[in-house]
């Protein structure tokens, strides 16, 4: 925790730091480190080569989508959306109900027209307009598979006819010999005579995916294929579909409006706010770094404080905040440096849950106003002394009663602060959310 005697180890070397907030003032850009050449790296023999295999890795990704546009009539639905996925990764577009996630991956199975943009896959252009139609490569040619909420299985075939069904074009010894691979890859071997009726809705959802990677497709499109299933399933089958992706190599992209789908399955998530993705990278740095209120609300629980800027610190009913640098000195210690605001500035803090520590021999305290148990957890909402409310997740076998002070340990150093001026609504409690959500489904 940082308090006011951190001070004396605050450096006002701020071109080294972690610009936080630069980073959220920019237009949504697709941030993929993985990949990024390190320019100052000598060049040897063999790194030489690895140097010009990233740098075309980075320049010419296996999947990616450039300022893609498509509406409907007189509406655009997805407004200027750019991605790119390496051979492998899966990728997820998460967010409310009507952004246009649906519709971007429709726009990229070739299933709706795009207005403008460009979406190339395995160095193919699939966008480019010809004379006679609107797409360069028909959505039955751009090697993809599919995946439905409803699975759309044929209920009169059995389990192993559906997995052959996009496979007419092999011949009959390697139909057979594909059909068995997929059943044992998602373990329906000893189901492959029956009909989806007799499946539960996990078993049917994986004779789906089997069926769609069946023909090797170059991208695996997944449009809420867990939506039919029950909330507990729905977590492990996603692990689930994701060791079976990993283990194939198969790129795909995952539409959801569920954030625990989203972290489970896919290497990059993007959130979409009205046909944007307003933020494309990995669930941590989502969580832990969103580059906009929007982002830290959507994603993870939390909780927004009031600060004040004070000298390149915020000062908030936790303590204060000090802008810490990714960097540390040469004796490992953490060095800070000043926020780019001057006095006076409002700020928004964030808090998640594990921001907050419960600590019985803390001095700091707050009021237990809400409890919810998970198990594992309390998640408890704790009322300040100033009246302001933040999230802490406990142990469960820490019961504390509604009414009750608990100790606390605010831990600061990786909060995201956000000038506030560049939020729109501060409505962090549950009712405004849900309220929200209704609203928006
Ligand atoms: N065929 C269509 N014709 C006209 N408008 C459409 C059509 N399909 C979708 N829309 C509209 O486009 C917007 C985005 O829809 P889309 O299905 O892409 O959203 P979504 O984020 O996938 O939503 P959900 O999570 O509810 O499926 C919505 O306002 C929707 O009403």
């Amino acid at each position: 925790m940082n308090d006011s005697s951190d001070s004396k180890s605050i450096k006002a070397n701020s071109l080294k730091a972690k610009v936080r907030l630069e980073d959220a003032k920019k237009s949504p850009v697709v941030q993929d480190k993985m990949h990024q050449t390190q320019p100052n790296k000598p060049i040897e023999k063999n790194s030489a080569l690895i140097q010009e295999t990233e740098t075309d890795i980075a320049s010419n990704p296996y999947f990616s989508v450039q300022d893609l546009v498509v509406g409907y009539d007189d509406t655009i639905v997805v407004n200027g959306l750019s991605l790119i996925l390496q051979q492998g990764e899966i990728g997820c577009f998460l967010g409310y109900s009507g952004c246009g996630k649906t519709t971007a991956l429709r726009a990229i199975a070739g299933l709706e027209p795009s207005r403008s943009g460009t979406i190339r896959l395995n160095n193919q252009n699939l966008t480019d307009k010809t004379a006679r139609n609107s797409f360069a490569v028909a959505p039955a040619k751009r090697g993809m598979g599919m995946v439905f909420q409803d699975y759309a299985l044929f209920g009169h075939l059995s389990v192993a006819k559906n997995i052959a069904f996009g496979l007419n074009k092999w011949s009959a010894a390697d139909k057979k010999a594909r059909v068995a691979e997929m059943l044992s890859l998602v373990e329906l071997t000893e189901h492959a005579d029956k009909r989806p009726n007799e499946l539960s809705g996990g078993q049917q959802q994986r004779v789906a995916l089997a069926r769609a990677l069946a023909p090797k497709p170059k991208l695996l499109l997944l449009d809420e294929p867990f939506s039919n299933l029950d909330v507990v399933l729905r977590e492990s089958l996603a692990m689930n579909v994701r060791d079976i992706l990993k283990r194939t190599n198969t790129t795909a992209i995952l539409v959801t409006h569920d954030q625990n789908e989203a972290f489970a399955l896919a290497d990059k998530v993007g959130v979409m706010e009205q046909g944007k993705l307003v933020q494309w990278a990995t669930p941590s740095e989502l969580y832990h770094e969103p580059i906009s209120p929007f982002v830290a609300e959507f994603v993870g629980e939390g909780a927004m404080i009031d600060g004040i800027i004070k000298e390149g610190h915020v000062e908030t009913a936790l303590g204060n905040i000090y802008r810490r640098m990714e960097v540390c000195d040469e004796l490992g210690q953490p060095q800070y440096c000043e926020y780019d605001y001057p006095n006076g500035t409002p700020i928004k803090v964030l808090v998640r849950p594990d921001d907050i520590i419960h600590d019985d021999d803390s001095a700091r305290t707050a009021l237990v106003i809400g409890r919810v148990f998970r198990g594992a957890n309390y998640l408890y909402r704790l009322q300040l002394d100033d009246g302001q409310t933040v999230l802490s997740l406990v142990a469960s076998h820490h019961n504390h009663e509604i009414g009750s002070h608990i100790g606390i340990l605010p831990l600061l150093e990786h909060v995201v602060v956000f000038n506030e001026k560049e939020i729109n609504a501060t409505t962090w409690s549950e009712y405004d959310r849900s309220q929200r959500m209704a609203e928006n489904n």
